[in-house]
């Protein structure tokens, strides 16, 4: 008789995961390749942005005093003592009733304390040199972009664990990194079992398939933040698995295998665990699809067994794999992220396990709702296409109707959350 598995909670199953999960060491990247990485510091500004007084439009710097008695019955005129250009200082200092001709992003030279806008002023006649009119008065420190206005030296404005955005980008430019401490990435590799997977480039043959998950897989391990290493496919054949298997594990941080992890007479992955002698964690989680989800350990390294049926093995993997990935790269909330969002369809069928709906979540008129994207089974590879996110569903004995709110697990996101796996309630309307 086949083995009876006792489900476990999914936070329970998350947990028994993290406890194996490890920080990751820092390697430098040139600052051209590190969009996506994650920072390996905090990124604290060693200086003020901007590190100096500027103009922030093309035009005049000159004393407000000079301007204060001007109406325009009675401009102000101003000797032009010099121009400079962003990046050029000017030497001299402004004296009563002098003014610097200056351009956005130059240093305000000494003695001025306002800029008037070119458009605002009108040139004289250059006989007596270069002069200009000014029609109205101006405030001391009238623009200008002071010394500090967008950040102060000691802020830190990212921390260590983030995702390199592109203004990150701009940020690790701005305070000199050519380089950038980064998250070296955790290796991560895939192994696929089944003798009906055909290669990708294989016709279609009587009872195969093509294997779709290791692809599906690779494609999560990049998104997450980790370093993929594909290892190809196996048959069911358990001496050949348990050598691949082991030779797989000695090149990576974690390891994960698709297939093969169910009670099926060629599911071999309880007897590869057994042979290598790792301790299961887990084998059954009260969750659909994913129940079969096995993770076992060899010393501190993970071996993750995920379901062949792809819907399974896609959610197996954004539950288990992604936060020991981040949790690698010093991310502070590893997990998926959980919000809340409006079911956009009913979902009549009650089901005692807590059920983690493919969906794709979208702004409907301002309303941020979640629709199923498709065929709704542990098999299912269509619904995948368009799956951004998984609608979260506890088990229970009723079902979910159309507008009820849901919580929701966001899969292209890199804010994520510390731990979703508390306050899952029921929906609510
Ligand atoms: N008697 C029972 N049968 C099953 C149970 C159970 O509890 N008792 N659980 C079911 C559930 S739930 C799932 S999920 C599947 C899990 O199956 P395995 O993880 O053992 O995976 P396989 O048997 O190898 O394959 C299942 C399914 O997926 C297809 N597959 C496999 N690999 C790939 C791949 N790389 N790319 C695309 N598709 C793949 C495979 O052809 C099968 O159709 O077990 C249920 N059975
Ligand atoms: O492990 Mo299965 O995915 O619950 O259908
Ligand atoms: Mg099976």
């Amino acid at each position: 008789m086949a083995e009876k598995r006792t489900p476990i909670k999914v936070s329970d199953a998350v947990q028994k995961v993290m406890a194996y999960a490890s920080r990751g060491q820092a390697e430098q990247v040139p600052l051209e390749n590190s969009y996506g990485r994650f920072l390996a510091e905090d990124l604290i500004a060693d200086h003020d942005v901007p590190s100096f007084d500027r103009s922030p439009y093309d035009g005049f710097a000159v004393r407000a005093a000079d301007t204060a008695e001007i109406t325009r019955a009675n401009p102000g005129v101003f000797e032009v003592i010099g121009e400079i250009g962003a990046g050029s200082v000017f030497q001299g200092r402004v004296g009563q009733n002098q003014a610097v001709r200056i351009m956005t992003g130059a240093q305000i030279p000494a003695g001025a304390d306002a800029v008037v806008m070119l458009e605002l002023t009108k040139e004289l006649d250059a006989a007596e040199g270069k002069r200009f009119e000014l029609k109205r008065t101006l405030k001391s420190g009238e623009n200008i972009s002071f010394q500090g206005e967008d950040t102060q030296k000691g802020t830190i404005l990212a921390a260590k664990g983030s995702f390199i955005t592109p203004g990150i980008a701009a940020l690790l430019a701005t305070f000199g990194y050519d380089e950038v401490p980064c998250a070296k990435k955790p290796v991560i590799g895939v192994l696929a079992t089944g003798s009906e997977l055909l290669e990708v480039n294989e016709p279609l043959q009587p009872g195969k398939i093509r294997n779709s998950n290791s692809y599906m897989i690779l494609a999560q391990i990049e998104r997450a933040g980790g370093e993929a290493k594909y290892f190809g496919k196996f048959s069911d054949d358990l001496e050949q698995c348990v050598i691949a298997v082991k030779d797989a594990l000695n090149q990576v941080d974690l390891l994960i295998t698709t297939g093969g992890v169910s009670v099926g007479d060629y599911d071999y992955l309880p007897a590869i665990y057994e042979k290598l002698g790792a301790d299961v964690l887990f084998n059954k989680i009260a969750m659909r699809p994913g129940s079969v989800t096995t993770v076992a350990a060899l010393g501190q390294k993970l071996l993750v067994g995920l379901s062949g049926n792809p819907s399974a093995c896609f959610v197996g993997f954004e539950l288990f794999v992604r936060p020991v990935i981040r949790h690698h790269n010093f991310h502070r909330s590893p997990h998926v992220r959980k919000e809340k969002a409006y079911l956009g369809k009913d979902f009549p069928k009650a089901n005692p396990y807590t059920r983690f709906v493919r969906a794709g979540l979208h702004y409907d008129d301002g309303r941020l709702t979640v629709h199923p994207s498709g065929f709704d089974k542990s098999s299912a590879v269509s619904s995948l296409a368009e799956a951004n996110a998984l609608i979260v569903l506890p088990g229970g004995t009723r079902g979910y109707q159309d507008g009820m709110m849901t919580d929701v697990l966001l899969l292209d996101d890199q804010k994520g959350s510390e731990w979703p796996w508390e306050n899952i309630v029921p929906s609510y309307k």
